[in-house]
């Protein structure tokens, strides 16, 4: 880095100094805190942002946003070139970065792991970046300090998409180093023809219900409501209302985490829509679950989460690929055996699991992140991964997605109209619809919905593919929860020692009893889950695991 180009970086440095006493670290999610301690994060973030741009010689993406946190806090994330998550091996850069006491000491860190990562500033490609930002009233000033940051690389651009869901900003990132337009018209345009097309592709004859075509949409308050108030005109064949538009406080007994934790209805929804089929999309709108609001129980609801929205889309992808391959498995060459794997953590109900299973489906469990779902389902032609939350999508290998677009030709050309191609077009269509970069509400939302007209089903035929096992989460406070060290896609705990075996040994008490503790990534507590075929008995396993936690890690109040 050239003598100008230090000194550009630590005059703009100066202009946001870090907060005093705070230690910030890149989780799961990002940075994420109260917004009046995040500037000088941002705007760190900015340049590292700005750096990965350069050193991929590609677009990256930096995205302002909490979440489903309370509308005071804000946050920061990054999307690498692919339109992932920022790789794994720049987490530790990035925490040091944020931490940095001052400018001088950030420049350092900066020059010693430019030259580690053999980033060069002069000649190539200059560095640019995309950046959105959610609906919160701190977010202006935080992009302010993110676009400030990138310009602090001399050369580098940074291009403000505006007010964007989360996988809006990631799906531009994706696409523009893929050659494509990224705007949230070309997104939209994406969407809406490619749902269009799998709605064309309904087989003959289903049953039609009048209330069939209505879905009510909980936005959150937030971001997602807003845009898919503005798309929903873009869908033809799907009435959508959507309610939390934006108008009342982001989040606030609201969205998808809040129905999914605390399985009730969101603010908004009432008696008098026992019966419809309603979904929530959670603050930045990369969550979706659905629900029906249960008759005369006030605001009790049926919960259709994640591990649902997996199963639907398993069985629908399942029978596409079958379809295909009718009549095939003998050929050599020009029969192509897909390989679908379905990707699930811990938190996954048990039901769901053996559910996937039956159906001959290869299930992968990994640690709780999206990160590591997402890397994990890579591994496949066709991956669907999915939290219990809500968040999940899935992904096609480049091979497989080849193989179909030929296929496909092939079969146009030879039997138009016919089983197969149309099982080809709905494939390809749904490699168009689902966002191939994050887990995005809006395309889950549509593949959702279009599935349910395919196979014609309401929500309770979808919600009886099968039954939950009764579970319970509780949070237990301890001194250090980095004493808890887990194995096995965290279902094992080998630290402290001797809990595992304590675990066991209430475990054994209960039929189908199955229970885990690991250290949340997100909160300063440890996570008791627990499921039993009785809710009382999940309470109880729940429970007494909680104590042994106690008992071992110490001073606990849950
Ligand atoms: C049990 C649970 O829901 N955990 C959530 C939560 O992580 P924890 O590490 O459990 O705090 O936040 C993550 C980020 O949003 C999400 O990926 C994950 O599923
Ligand atoms: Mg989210």
């Amino acid at each position: 880095m050239k003598e100008n180009q230090q000194s550009v970086l630590v005059e703009s440095a100066a202009r946001f100094p870090p907060p005093k006493g705070v230690k910030l670290s890149y989780g799961t999610a990002g940075f994420r805190a109260d917004a009046s301690l995040l500037e000088s994060t941002v705007f760190r973030v900015g340049i590292l942002a700005a750096l990965r741009s350069l050193k991929t010689g590609s677009v990256t993406g930096v995205m302002i946003t909490a979440s489903h946190n309370q509308v005071s806090d804000n946050g920061v994330k990054v999307a690498d070139p692919s339109g992932g998550m920022l790789t794994q091996d720049w987490e530790p850069f990035a925490d040091a970065i944020a931490n940095a006491p001052d400018p001088s000491s950030l420049l350092q860190l900066i020059i010693e792991f430019a030259k580690k990562e053999d980033i060069s500033f002069e000649g190539g490609r200059p560095a640019e970046v995309l950046l959105g930002r959610d609906t919160r009233p701190s977010g202006e000033a935080l992009l302010d300090a993110a676009k400030q940051g990138i310009s602090s690389i001399v050369g580098a651009i940074g291009t403000d998409m505006g007010v964007v869901t989360t996988p809006q900003l990631h799906w531009m990132v994706r696409a523009r180093n893929r050659g494509m337009e990224a705007s949230e018209s070309s997104y939209f345009h994406q969407l809406s023809s490619s749902f269009r097309c799998l709605m064309d592709l309904k087989p003959e004859g289903i049953r039609k219900n009048v209330d069939d075509n209505t879905l009510v949409v909980d936005g959150a308050d937030g971001v997602g409501g807003k845009k898919l108030d503005h798309f929903k005109k873009m869908l033809t064949g799907l009435c959508i209302e959507v309610r939390n538009r934006g108008d009342g406080m982001l989040n606030e007994g609201v969205g998808a985490d809040y129905v999914q934790k605390e399985k009730v209805s969101p603010r908004g929804f009432g008696p008098a829509d026992a019966g419809l089929r309603c979904a929530s999309l959670d603050g930045d709108a990369d969550r979706l679950v659905y629900f029906s609001v249960k008759l005369n129980e006030n605001d009790k609801i049926e919960l259709v989460d994640g591990d649902k929205i997996l199963s639907l889309f398993a069985l629908f992808i399942k029978e596409q690929l079958s379809i295909l391959n009718e009549g095939e498995s003998k050929k050599e060459n020009d029969s192509y055996r897909a390989h679908l794997g379905v990707v699930q953590t811990a938190y996954a109900n048990g039901a769901s699991t053996d559910y996937l299973k039956e159906m001959g489906l290869e299930v992968v469990l990994t640690p709780t992140g999206v990160k590591y779902l997402h890397e994990k389902a890579t591994e496949f032609d066709i991956g669907i991964y999915f939290e219990a939350n809500g968040h999940g999508t899935i992904l096609f290998s480049e091979a497989f997605r080849c193989w179909l677009e030929s296929t496909h030709k092939t079969l146009l050309s030879t039997s138009e109209g016919s089983a197969k191609q149309k099982a080809a077009s709905r494939l390809l269509a749904v490699s168009q619809l689902i966002n191939q970069a994050v887990g995005d509400a809006l395309s889950g939302l549509l593949l959702v919905e279009v599935i349910l007209q395919y196979m014609g089903w309401s929500i309770c035929r979808w919600n009886e593919l099968y039954h939950d096992l009764p579970s319970r989460q509780l949070k237990v406070k301890v001194v250090d929860r980095t004493a808890v060290v887990t194995a096995n896609a965290e279902t094992v705990a080998v630290r402290p020692i001797g809990i595992q075996e304590a675990i066991n040994a209430e475990i054994a008490k209960y039929t189908r009893g199955r229970c885990f503790i690991r250290p949340s990534g997100t909160e300063d507590v440890v996570r008791v889950y627990a499921e039993a075929t009785t809710q009382d008995a999940a309470d109880a396993l729940a429970s007494s695991v909680a104590e042994l936690v106690d008992q071992y890690l110490g001073s606990g109040t849950t």
